[in-house]
């Protein structure tokens, strides 16, 4: 059995806590599976890095009524799949051989296989036990897979797979109608492949704010084949590829792709042997400090987290770094105005609360849009369907939310993230700062002087 001073579970976000300054720790860090976790090999990074040539790909639809005729020649799917993987898996291969064998990591032992608590800071990963004084959980999720009957027969591919296709079927069909299901369904029919969505709810990205939702859903709605409010109840096979029944009616397609969120890895942990509470929705509880119910034991992340995001996962990477090194002065991790993006067509960004959580919540809020066909870039784009809309305390100014659907909202959002966190009104932030004209963020600016503060 060996003790070590440090064991992270979980090679994505855990690993960036290893710096120079744990050279004297006894580590180990275990992974069951890709070095790199989530984001580096089936996430954030291979999804955008398809998001990108399907926006090049939509484009020539697009020109035409800005009198630019062009046409899409084709789109060579394997070689689109091969830059993006070609690029990553090195990456990851690379960051595993850094700790296996370099000798910045001759303190580091890695382990490959699942760790499983015991008992008290004591796992046993694949048969072998390891005792730490110090643990820290970064074992991530995984998509979650509803229990159609016939599903399994029929075969499915989740964002874990789907990215690595041999090639493009003809029709695809998403189950679900959250991030996953609006960043594929613009990659793939980008591509060409006829798309068909199916939400469970009358809306997809119900959970952003309602206008948002909206918008998107009626322009989803022009694009590809979205059936709301459907339930599916079976999947089988037919003369015509994949049925699966709906309730009410059925559609055939040629691959399904399961995008219904995703679950915390704790179940895999065997938590209770350590002591380590899990809250109903399987995340792992901690405190402000990140610290898990179990002395010595903290956890980040996707496994911890409700928000499911990278920039969460590594901010609080950072406030367990800083806490495992200084443990007489821990930090608290901020989740104040988490910001998120959803890297579909158009871009949705957001910052703060929606105008129904503003409204359940009993708050004064005023509220105020700009489309972006309003603004001078609006026009040279001819975009006729994008706006942002903020929310705001009127008798402070300050901002209580920020909600942007159209073109580049990923980074025109991050002005008003920055407002957020440090506290500046919009009135101040409207007129104390230029803004470059006829540029993008004059949508900002003008939603801000559009609110009606007192
Ligand atoms: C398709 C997709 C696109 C996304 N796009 C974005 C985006 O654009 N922006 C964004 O902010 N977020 C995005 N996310 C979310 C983001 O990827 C995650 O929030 C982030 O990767 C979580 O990091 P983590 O370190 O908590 O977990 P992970 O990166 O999942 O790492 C957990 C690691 O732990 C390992 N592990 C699990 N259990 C054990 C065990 N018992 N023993 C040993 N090892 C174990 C796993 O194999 C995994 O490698 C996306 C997610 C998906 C699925
Ligand atoms: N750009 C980004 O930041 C980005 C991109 C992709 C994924 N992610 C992260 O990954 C996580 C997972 O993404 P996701 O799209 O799978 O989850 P999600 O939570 O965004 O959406 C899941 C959708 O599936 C629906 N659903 C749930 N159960 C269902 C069922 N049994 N049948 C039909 N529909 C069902 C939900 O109502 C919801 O609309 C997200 O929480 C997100 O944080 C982030």
């Amino acid at each position: 059995m060996t003790n070590f001073d440090l064991v992270i579970i979980g090679t994505g976000s855990g690993n960036s806590i290893l710096d120079e300054r744990f050279r004297d720790w006894r580590v180990a860090i275990v992974e069951k599976g890709t070095f790199g976790g989530t984001c580096l090999n089936v996430g954030c990074i291979p999804t955008k890095m398809f998001v990108h040539p399907a926006d090049l790909a939509a484009m020539p639809a697009a020109a035409g009524r800005l009198g630019v005729d062009a046409t899409l020649d084709g789109v060579r799917w394997a070689d689109i799949r091969d830059r993006v993987f070609g690029r990553i898996d090195p990456i990851a291969a690379g960051g595993r051989e850094y700790r296996a064998n370099h000798t910045d990591n001759a303190n580091v032992t890695v382990y490959e296989g699942t760790a499983r608590f015991t008992g008290p800071r004591t796992l046993d990963v694949d048969g072998e036990t390891i005792t730490a004084d110090r643990i820290v959980l970064a074992a991530g999720g995984r998509a979650l897979v509803p229990a159609v009957p016939g599903l399994e027969e029929v075969g499915y591919h989740t964002s874990d797979t789907v990215m690595r296709l041999e090639k493009l079927p003809r029709r695809m069909t998403i189950i679900g109608s959250g991030f996953v299901s609006a960043e594929f369904a613009h990659v793939f029919s980008s591509f060409g492949v006829e798309v068909t969505v199916v939400a469970r709810s009358g809306a997809l990205l119900r959970r952003q704010d309602g206008d948002i939702s909206a918008r998107f859903t009626e322009l989803a709605a022009g694009r590809w084949d979205v059936r709301l409010n459907r339930k599916v109840l079976g999947a089988s096979r037919d003369a015509d590829g994949i049925r699966l029944d709906l309730d009410g009616e059925s559609l055939s397609t040629d691959l399904v792709l399961v995008a219904i969120g995703r679950v915390p890895n704790s179940d895999l942990l065997d938590l209770p042997a350590a002591g380590i509470d899990v809250a109903p929705s399987g995340h792992v509880v901690v405190d402000e400090f990140q610290r898990t119910t179990a002395a010595g034991v903290w956890a980040l992340g996707d496994l911890s987290s409700p928000f499911e995001l990278k920039h969460v996962a590594n901010h609080e990477a950072r406030v367990v770094q800083h806490n495992l090194l200084n443990p007489a002065a821990p930090i608290e991790a901020d989740h104040r105005f988490v910001p998120h993006a959803v890297f579909t067509s158009p871009q949705i960004a957001s910052v703060g609360i929606t105008e129904e959580q503003a409204r359940a919540r009993g708050l004064r809020y005023v509220t105020a849009k700009q489309d972006y066909a309003g603004i001078a870039y609006g026009w040279a784009m001819e975009d006729n369907t994008g706006f942002a809309k903020v929310l705001a305390d009127p008798a402070s100014g300050q901002l209580l939310g920020a909600h942007i659907i159209g073109p580049q909202a990923s980074t025109l959002i991050q002005p008003l993230i920055q407002a957020m966190s440090f506290g500046l009104d919009a009135r101040s932030m409207a007129r104390g700062q230029y803004w470059i004209h006829p540029a993008m963020p004059e949508l900002i600016e003008n939603a801000l002087l559009n609110l009606p503060l007192d």
